[in-house]
């Protein structure tokens, strides 16, 4: 799939792969060029911002002098090492791009290799600080050039011919059969000394080892492993390492809609993606990234659960205000770009029931029996409970951080269900500390609230807010959660309403924006997270075929290197919105468990050990959940 693009503008969305150092991640475009890259961290300024404007807002091209996109393109197996290949009239090359895990400075390698014949090739490094805004002072030195500016510093080190024109630094050289001509990019603070070389060919064995050693530890997951593997990869690389937390997308500001302002900034940690990703990253065996991303979060919200957020900056910062930088024209015009995000000082009630629920799991897949007891995190449980008891009745701003009114969601008050279920559950089942006859009575309450107010019995759906008709694509998380059995009635009218009336060529929207008050402009795609939500519950429902089917034509929208963005427009057949994001792999990657075992499961158990729950155990749930709800 190949995106047509504007000349001199970015390329398509779907035309990105992704590398990185699990600190920050660059995207290189199938013509071999960088237009992506925050140095130091995923939320720091970018030094390579073309993919927002032109080239001139910083890029790194390396591909043969006629240019074009590569021939083919993939990652080494198991791994983030991306191979890019060009076969052209002289001859054929390879350029292979990495980051090698951090030490203390981030570094960027290409290595141009001959395979065949003789390649002229030509690089263009164009540095620009603070997202495009600086331009740095750049010296030649013996191993390459040093550019400057405030606090960064950049290192380009390669025997290949460099020249500065333009305030560019161009490379142009000949590549035969057999040679390697490699480049390596560092960053360091610029009042720091030079750092240590890397030495490419080395660099590129170690950073292979350590990506297939991670992946090699990836349960099994049967016919879609490959797909999965990719996943859960690509999830690891947005995971942020000193502190556990997990980004949303490495990017801000690619579109919801070509040329429209639903740009945003995606590189926080969101509590209710990161525990939805750790559910997949538990799901396939990786114990250690659950472990530490339940310690951070057990420090980001720490303090008074009045001031719980519902995201958090990498290292648990809080103040994220949202600013436009202005000087930049938009990915293919689409303005205003941002940084920040106004949604951290939203309402979304949703973010308790989602906390709650991960920490039920994380005490099922982490802890051992004794320390369930013990569970260092319940006195923050327990204070977050006793916060919400108190605001679960007002109205919010939805899990799709709506910027139009405040309503009474059925899915945030489904989600504050969930909440009290899973207290419920520690205090009664394991004997942990706490007021159960007052939060089953809750839990209770909140049941027959939504089932008065947010199911439409005239046509047997489920309704996105309370006493409204539109529909809402997170009402397919019902049976997920447990809040009814997945083979109830009014579960299975919601699905068929939601295939009638939410979908576009067979792919769940949200919602419908002209019928929902989101508080902006225009449309948007179609949801992949949420069509993969479809999968599971028609595999809840019994149409294990029609699962199959969906899924497989959802993996089909992947782009070459197996990512995924945000969303889909099935007109151009194009991919929107942030790239990769981690919404879209953790839902390919619980779909696909879930296919190979033949069952759907519950959030609060992890895959691997879910008794099953699809309709051939449904009496049975059923009658739990009857039981739970009285
Ligand atoms: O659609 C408007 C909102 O879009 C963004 O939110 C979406 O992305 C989040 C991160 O993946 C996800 O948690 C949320 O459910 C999605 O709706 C944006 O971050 C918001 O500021 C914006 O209002």
């Amino acid at each position: 799939m190949s995106g047509g693009t504007a000349p001199g503008g970015p390329a398509g969305i779907e035309d990105y792969a992704m590398i990185g150092d699990l600190h920050t991640a660059a995207l290189v475009s199938t013509e071999g060029s960088i237009d992506w890259l925050c140095l130091p961290r995923f939320d720091s300024p970018a030094c390579f911002a073309a993919l927002l404007d032109t080239p001139d807002a910083g890029r790194w091209l390396l591909a043969p002098v006629d240019g074009g996109r590569c021939t083919r393109r993939s990652y080494r197996p198991g791994t983030l090492v991306l191979v890019s290949e060009w076969e052209t009239d002289k001859g054929h090359v390879r350029v292979t791009d990495f980051m090698p895990p951090r030490d203390e400075v981030a570094d960027v390698v290409r290595i141009v290799e001959g395979i065949r014949g003789s390649v002229r090739m030509r690089g263009e490094l164009v540095l620009r600080f603070d997202y495009g805004h600086v331009v740095p002072w750049v010296r030649r030195d013996q191993q390459g050039i040093r550019a400057v500016a405030g606090p960064d510093s950049v290192y380009v080190e390669t025997a290949a011919p460099l020249k500065g024109v333009d305030m560019r630094t161009i490379s142009e050289f000949t590549v035969g059969e057999g040679e390697s001509v490699p480049f390596v990019l560092t960053w360091a603070p610029s009042h720091q000394p030079r750092p240590r070389s890397v030495e490419p060919a080395a660099a590129r064995s170690d950073t292979e080892q350590f990506w297939t050693e991670w992946s090699q530890r990836c349960a099994d997951a049967g016919p879609y492993h490959a797909a999965v593997e990719r996943s859960l990869i690509t999830l690891k690389a947005l995971s942020y390492a000193p502190t556990g937390g997990i980004v949303a997308a490495p990017t801000t500001s690619l579109p919801e809609q070509l040329g429209g302002p639903r740009n945003w900034d995606y590189r926080y940690c969101w509590l209710r993606d990161a525990t939805l990703t750790l559910q997949s990253l538990l799901a396939a065996g990786y114990t250690e990234e659950a472990a530490a991303w339940r310690d951070w979060l057990l420090r980001a919200v720490a303090g008074d659960p009045a001031d719980l957020q519902i995201m958090y900056g990498l290292h648990g910062e809080r103040r994220l205000p949202e600013n436009a930088l202005t000087w930049l024209s938009g990915y293919q015009g689409s303005l205003p770009v941002r940084t920040g995000n106004a949604a951290a000082e939203q309402l979304q009630l949703d973010v308790w029931g989602e906390v709650l629920d991960c920490l039920s799991l994380t005490r099922a897949g982490l802890l051992d029996g004794g320390a369930r007891k013990r569970d260092d995190s319940w006195p923050l449980q327990l204070a977050l409970m006793n916060h919400l008891e108190e605001i679960w009745h007002r109205p919010d701003n939805g899990l799709w951080e709506m910027r139009g009114p405040r309503r009474h969601f059925t899915h945030s008050k489904v989600m504050a269900w969930v909440a009290a279920d899973r207290m419920v559950k520690a205090i009664g089942d394991l004997g942990l500390p706490g007021p159960l006859e007052r939060w089953a009575a809750l839990r209770d309450t909140i049941h027959r609230e939504v089932m008065e107010r947010g199911f439409d019995a005239g046509r047997n759906t489920f309704v996105q807010a309370y006493g409204g008709r539109e529909l809402d694509a997170s009402l397919l998380l019902i049976p997920k959660v447990g809040f009814l059995p997945h083979d109830d009635p009014r579960v299975i009218g919601t699905i068929e309403a939601i295939q009638r009336e939410l979908t576009v060529d067979g792919l769940v929207l949200r919602y419908r924006n002209e019928e929902s008050d989101d508080g902006l402009p225009g449309g948007e795609g179609v949801f992949l997270a949420c069509s993969f939500w479809l999968v599971d519950a028609l595999l809840g429902a019994g149409r294990a075929g029609e699962a199959t089917e969906l899924f497989e034509r959802l993996l089909s929208l992947r782009n070459d290197v197996g990512l995924l963005s945000e969303e889909w427009d099935p007109r151009t057949r194009r991919q929107l919105g942030n790239m990769p994001q981690a919404f879209s792999h953790f839902a390919l990657v619980t779909s696909a468990m879930q296919l190979d075992r033949g069952r759907a499961h519950r959030s609060n158990v992890p895959i691997g050990n879910a008794p099953g729950t699809g309709p051939s155990s449904g009496p049975a749930l059923a009658e739990r959940a009857a039981t739970e709800n009285n």
